[in-house]
C-alpha cells in the first residue's frame, strides 16, 4: 500500500509518502512547477499511490488543480484533511476550529509525535505562524508575515527599496555574523531576519514566564533554517511537520 501527502501551501506543494508504514518525505516544489509543463520528474519521483491525502491553506483554485491532477495521473479522488475541533488528542483553542488554518493544525499534530506537552510550534512560511500546545489544549497562537512579505511590502511601501531574492543573496553567508548592516539589501535581509527571531524569542519567554514551565520547541518552514540558529533555545527543526502531522492523523484515525 502506497500512501501520498500532499501539503499545499501558499507558494509551494510538499509531499511525502508511506510505503508499506514507511514513512519517506519526498520534497517541495512551487505551485506552478507542480502543475506545468515538465512535471513529469515529480511523478516520476512520486510514484503510483494507491490512496492521496492533501491538506491546504490555497485558494479553491489550486484545490480543483489538485482534484484534476489526481483523478487524471492516477483516477483516484484525493481525500481532504482539515481542522478539527478535538482530534488525536488535540482540542483547538480557536473560538471557530474551522478557521484555524489546516497547515498549523498538522503542524501541531506533527509536533504532537515528538512530545506529549507543553510545545510551542512555528511555521515559518509564506505568513509566520506560533501556536502553543499545553495539557492536549491549543492556547491559541499568532500570524505575522513571512519574511518574504516584510521584504516586499518594504519594496512596495518605498521609492527607493527593491525586492531581493533572499536565496540568492545568501551566497554572502554574513546576515548573522554582524549586527548592524552597512549596505541596503543587508540591512533590509538582516532586520526582518533580526526582528521575527526577536518576535519569536520573546513569545517563547513570555510564554515560559506566564505558564511556569519550559516548552519545547519546534520549527518548520521555508524559512526555519535560517532562522533556527537565532532561537535562544533548543528547537527541534522538522522541515515535514505538517506532512509528518498528516500521517500522524491518518494512522490515529485507522487504528
Ligand atoms: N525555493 C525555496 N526554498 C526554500 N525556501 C523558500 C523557497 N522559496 C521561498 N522560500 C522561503 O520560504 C518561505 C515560504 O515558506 P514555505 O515554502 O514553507 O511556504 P508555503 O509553501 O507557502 O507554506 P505555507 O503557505 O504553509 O506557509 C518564504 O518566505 C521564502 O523566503
Ligand atoms: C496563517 C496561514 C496563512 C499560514 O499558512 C494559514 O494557516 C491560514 O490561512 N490560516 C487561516 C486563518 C487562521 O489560522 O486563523
Ligand atoms: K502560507
Amino acid at each position: 500500500m502506497n500512501k501520498l501527502f500532499l501539503d499545499l501551501g501558499n507558494s509551494r506543494i510538499k509531499w511525502a509518502s508511506v510505503y508499506d508504514d514507511e514513512y519517506e518525505y519526498g520534497g517541495a516544489e512551487s505551485i506552478e512547477n507542480f502543475f506545468g509543463d515538465g512535471n513529469e520528474r515529480i511523478l516520476e519521483e512520486i510514484g503510483e499511490p494507491d490512496e492521496v491525502y492533501f491538506t491546504s491553506v490555497a485558494g479553491e483554485e489550486v484545490i480543483d488543480n489538485l482534484k484534476t491532477f489526481v483523478q487524471k495521473n492516477w483516477r483516484l479522488i484525493p481525500i481532504q484533511m482539515s481542522a478539527q475541533k478535538d482530534c488525536c488528542g488535540l482540542v483547538s483553542g480557536y473560538t471557530k476550529p474551522s478557521a484555524l488554518g489546516d497547515d498549523r493544525w498538522m503542524a501541531m499534530q506533527g509536533a504532537l509525535g515528538y512530545y506529549s506537552d507543553p510545545c510551542i510550534v512555528i511555521d515559518a512560511g509564506t505568513a509566520l505562524t506560533i501556536d502553543a500546545i499545553l495539557d492536549g489544549r491549543h492556547l491559541g497562537g499568532f500570524i505575522v508575515p513571512g519574511l518574504k512579505s516584510l521584504r516586499s511590502a518594504l519594496a512596495t511601501d518605498t521609492a527607493d527599496l527593491q525586492m531581493i531574492d533572499s536565496f540568492e543573496y545568501s551566497e554572502e553567508g554574513d546576515e548573522n555574523e554582524t549586527l548592524l548592516a552597512k549596505d541596503t539589501n543587508s540591512a533590509i535581509l538582516g532586520g526582518t531576519l533580526y526582528m521575527t527571531a526577536s518576535f519569536i524569542n520573546q513569545v517563547i519567554h513570555d510564554l515560559n514566564e506566564q505558564v511556569g514551565t519550559s516548552f519545547k520547541v519546534v520549527l518548520t518552514g521555508g524559512d526555519s533554517s535560517r532562522l533556527k540558529s537565532l532561537i535562544d533555545c533548543d528547537v527541534n527543526w522538522v522541515p515535514d511537520l505538517v506532512l509528518q502531522g498528516m500521517v500522524n492523523i491518518e494512522e490515529c484515525i485507522k487504528n
